[in-house]
């Protein structure tokens, strides 16, 4: 029987990698810091029936090292006055934190589990209007982008705007097919990026990140087994994450669709994958490897045991 506490992992690589290309991740924390130092994230989604994406953005953001995370329930108007799995997690009716928390988040992610309705349109108009500086959109909030482009000026103001579509979800804000997309992705990710001012995170196999200065990245991590429900959702929520905890989005954008990718890979390393992996098993392994990350090591030849039961 395949023992977990034996697992090895190679990390130094990982390590090596981050401390190259980002090195925020490697940041350990200052013994001084409080939830604040760590900044706050609000999720906007989970209608009904899909809940779960926003307890898992929410949660992912929490593994990733934020300090505090809110989540905002769409239609559901008497939401659960707690997550009893996730207690650490405040929770609301996403109209009322919209209009409430504005002050003390950093980060919006709206989207995951969002179904489209008159008020899911509302509350992405009410935030994109507002004064805050970084917003991450995917999954249901992006459709809202495509079909209501009247509401949505491309030419907004905001500091960090980070847009995450899969390629059924570039078609639709590019009006193409999905072929055309997957023929063409690094023109799709180049064309989204410029026309929304947007960082845009191009996802798949070898996902793509561009900008709107024009770079274009293909992350070199992941495998097929972030092809399961909710993997999308984790790395919003991991987005979110980096970018509260006050990383620059150059940095904390690519950092993110690499960390969500060596979760996987950690994962299918201890044969937790690629079938059947779990998204909440993807956000556990990330928190994983961010404090692994932050490790000196003497020995470069270190291998690490990831312990399953000590996460
Ligand atoms: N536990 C929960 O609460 C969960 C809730 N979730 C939430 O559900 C909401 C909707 O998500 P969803 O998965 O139902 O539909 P969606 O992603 O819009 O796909 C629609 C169609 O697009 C296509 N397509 C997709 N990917 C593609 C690709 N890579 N490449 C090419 N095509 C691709 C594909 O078309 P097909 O290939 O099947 O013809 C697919 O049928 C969203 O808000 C999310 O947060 C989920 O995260 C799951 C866990
Ligand atoms: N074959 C694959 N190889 C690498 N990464 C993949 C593969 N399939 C999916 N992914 C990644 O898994 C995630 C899936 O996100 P998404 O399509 O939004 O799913 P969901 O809505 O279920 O969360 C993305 O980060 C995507 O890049």
């Amino acid at each position: 029987m395949f023992n977990r506490s034996l697992a090895l992992v190679q990390i130094d690589s990982y390590r090596a990698y981050a401390q190259q290309h980002y090195p925020s991740l490697c940041q350990p924390r200052p013994e001084n810091s409080h939830k604040g130092t760590f900044g706050t994230v609000a999720i906007v989604g989970g209608s009904k029936g899909m809940v779960g994406a926003s307890v898992l953005a929410a949660t992912s953001a929490m593994y990733t090292g934020c300090g505090k995370v809110l989540v905002g329930l769409n239609h559901v108007h008497n939401p659960p006055a707690v997550f009893h799995n996730r207690p650490e997690i405040m929770v609301d009716y996403a109209v009322d934190m919209v209009t409430n928390y504005h002050h003390i988040v950093d980060t919006w992610v709206v989207g995951c589990g969002l179904s489209k309705n008159e008020t899911a349109v509302q509350i992405l108009k009410a935030l994109w209007n507002s004064s805050i500086t970084q917003l991450v959109l995917d999954a249901g909030a992006l459709p809202i982008l495509a079909e209501h482009s009247e509401l949505f000026p491309t030419q907004h103001k905001r500091t960090d705007l980070v847009i995450t579509p899969h390629p059924g979800e570039a078609a639709k804000l590019l009006n193409v097919s999905i072929e055309r997309i997957e023929q063409n992705r690094d023109w799709a990710a180049r064309e989204l990026a410029s026309r929304y001012r947007a960082w845009v995170i191009l996802k798949g196999h070898d996902t793509l990140i561009s900008s709107a200065r024009g770079f274009l990245l293909t992350n070199p991590s992941g495998n097929a087994g972030l092809a399961t429900a909710g993997s999308g959702d984790v790395l919003a929520g991991m987005v979110g994450s980096l970018l509260a905890q006050g990383i620059e989005a150059e940095e904390a954008v690519p950092a993110a669709v690499w960390l969500h990718g060596v979760a996987a890979e950690v994962l299918v390393q201890m044969q937790i994958g690629p079938i059947g992996m779990l998204a909440g098993e993807l956000a556990e392994a990330v928190r994983w490897v961010r404090n692994q990350l932050t490790l000196i090591v003497e020995n470069e030849e270190q291998t690490t045991s990831y312990d399953k039961d000590f996460i």
